[in-house]
């Protein structure tokens, strides 16, 4: 009988990213940009100081680290609702999604193809939702989870058989 070929599990974009601490790195740079920047700073002049580090914990569950946002924030209806009313436009969300590009170089995330795709990926969907959440007279479903996301192409091929 041949031996069996073990495939080695995908590690999670969370993993792959740095964990915590890389993800609070990374905001903790985004938002200071953001209140530098024109467009962005009035959306933003009011934010929770430690709003970096919710956001760093919303990424974290949904890249596949722990559902601390769920367990602990309020998970997706908390955050529906810091969009709400906002109107955010959609000069503002690309702003918002090229600054947090940026920030990623600055904070020294892995830039390889794949995870860089996997991230931008995750930013351009969600930027679009919150767009859609804070426009006039949206309600959106308050009681859906928050979202996982995972490799649109994994990092690397597991061995063929
Ligand atoms: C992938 C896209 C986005 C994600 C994952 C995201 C995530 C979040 C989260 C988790 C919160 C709540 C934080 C908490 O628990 O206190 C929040 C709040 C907020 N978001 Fe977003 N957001 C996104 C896009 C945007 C965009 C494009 C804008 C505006 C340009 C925006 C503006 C805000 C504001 C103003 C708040 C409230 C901040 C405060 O007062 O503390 N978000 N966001």
């Amino acid at each position: 009988m041949p031996d069996p070929v073990i495939v080695p599990e995908s590690p999670t974009l969370f993993d792959w990213a740095g964990g915590h601490e890389a993800l609070v790195k990374l905001l903790t740079i985004f938002y200071g940009h953001v209140l530098e920047d024109p467009l962005l700073e009035p959306v933003f002049r009011g934010m929770d100081p430690d709003h970096p580090k919710h956001v760093a914990v919303w990424l974290g569950e949904v890249f596949g680290g722990p559902a601390e946002y769920s367990a602990s924030h309020g998970g997706h209806a908390h955050m529906v609702g810091r969009h709400l009313g906002r109107g955010i436009t959609e000069e503002q969300r690309r702003r918002w999604v090229t600054l947090l590009l940026d920030a990623a170089d600055e904070a020294g995330l892995p830039d390889d193809p794949e995870f860089r795709a996997s991230f931008a990926g995750y930013l351009e969907w969600g930027s679009r939702l919150a767009v859609i959440f804070s426009a006039p007279g949206a309600e959106p479903d308050p009681h859906e989870p928050v979202p996982r996301w995972d490799w649109a192409k994994p990092p690397w091929q597991p061995p063929s058989a």
